[in-house]
């Protein structure tokens, strides 16, 4: 038997870091939100095997145990005890270390796919509650959609979300490491976007007040080491994008048009600019 899974892209469409905790991690205080730029896991039963094997089209994800499809993969194997081989198939589109959360998605993705085909019949929180152990946005990856998620990121609240935009993703040439990112947090000088009028305006398709409140954290941070990300927010916004912020760690920007016509003009404007362009919607 063979399943297939959808590992979508999530931005940050709000994201306080509230402080620094005695396990060496943020509290955060997000909105987050997927959007249609998925990965593709196919997990196949391997007969008369036991172990994982990992392959993709894409030669830049590690195919190893450092993979968090395969993490994913072992814990539901340790924790069920199950004997099975399994060949897990990542078909990447997600750039990678862009803040989008491509890897925590695919291992989502791997729990939700393995809980079908060893019939385990998880619930959505008994995965999410697996997701903990994998990384910070394994969790929400679970659930996708849009939430708002507190803690380290294992609490998350799903939440209606009544106008959904058009996203122009726009990645820079480079990666960024965001435990590089919260190491130079500096909790005298950060931002702190409001989450709550945030929740409530993307709740009630209030675009004014979506754009008023959308906000990062992190973004300071990682524009001090990267100028270029700025740069593109100017010519972004420049370009007419209704409002624009980074995702995550970065360094990946997005730009929310609310408009077709207008986020395809945007989406031709930028890429003269930058070579690694996505026009999305959000899920
Ligand atoms: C920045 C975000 O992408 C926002 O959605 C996430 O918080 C990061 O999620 P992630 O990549 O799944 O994070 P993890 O793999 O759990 O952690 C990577 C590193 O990020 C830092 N980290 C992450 C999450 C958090 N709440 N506080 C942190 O300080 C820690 O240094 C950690 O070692
Ligand atoms: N399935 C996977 N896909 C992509 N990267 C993976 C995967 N598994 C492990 N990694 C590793 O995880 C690191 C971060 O990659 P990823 O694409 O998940 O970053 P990200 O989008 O910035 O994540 P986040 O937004 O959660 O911080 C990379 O160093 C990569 O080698």
């Amino acid at each position: 038997m063979e399943i297939i899974e959808k590992a979508p892209a999530k931005i940050n469409l709000g994201l306080d870091v509230k402080g620094k905790r005695e396990d060496g991690y943020h509290e955060l205080d997000m909105i987050m939100a997927s959007v249609d730029l998925s990965d593709r896991i196919t997990v196949k039963e391997m007969p008369d095997e036991t172990g994982i094997r990992l392959q993709s089209n894409s030669s830049f994800v590690p195919l190893n145990k450092k993979n968090h499809a395969y993490k994913a993969a072992v814990l539901i194997k340790q924790t069920f005890h199950i004997q099975k081989g399994v060949e897990i198939f990542i078909d990447k589109k997600i750039p990678i270390a862009a803040g989008l959360a491509g890897g925590s998605s695919d291992a989502a993705a791997t729990l939700r796919a393995l809980n079908k085909l060893w019939q385990l019949n998880l619930s959505q929180e008994a995965l999410a509650k697996l997701g903990e152990q994998i990384g910070s946005d394994v969790p929400y990856c679970v659930y996708g959609q849009t939430a708002r998620v507190t803690g380290r990121g294992e609490y998350v609240k799903p939440i209606a979300n009544a106008k959904k935009p058009w996203v122009i993703l726009v990645k820079p040439d480079f990666g960024v490491s965001t435990p590089e990112i919260f190491r130079h947090v500096n909790s005298e000088t950060i931002s702190h976007p409001d989450i709550s009028s945030l929740e409530v305006a993307v709740m009630n398709g209030d675009i004014d007040n979506v754009l008023t409140y959308m906000g990062n954290s992190l973004e300071d941070v990682t524009i001090d080491k990267h100028p270029l990300i700025l740069k593109i927010k100017n010519r972004l916004l420049s370009s007419g994008a209704d409002g624009v912020l980074m995702s995550g760690s970065g360094p990946t920007v997005f730009a929310l048009c609310y408009h077709e016509k207008k986020a395809r003009r945007l989406c031709n404007s930028i890429k003269g600019f930058c070579d690694e362009v996505y026009l999305v919607r959000m899920l």
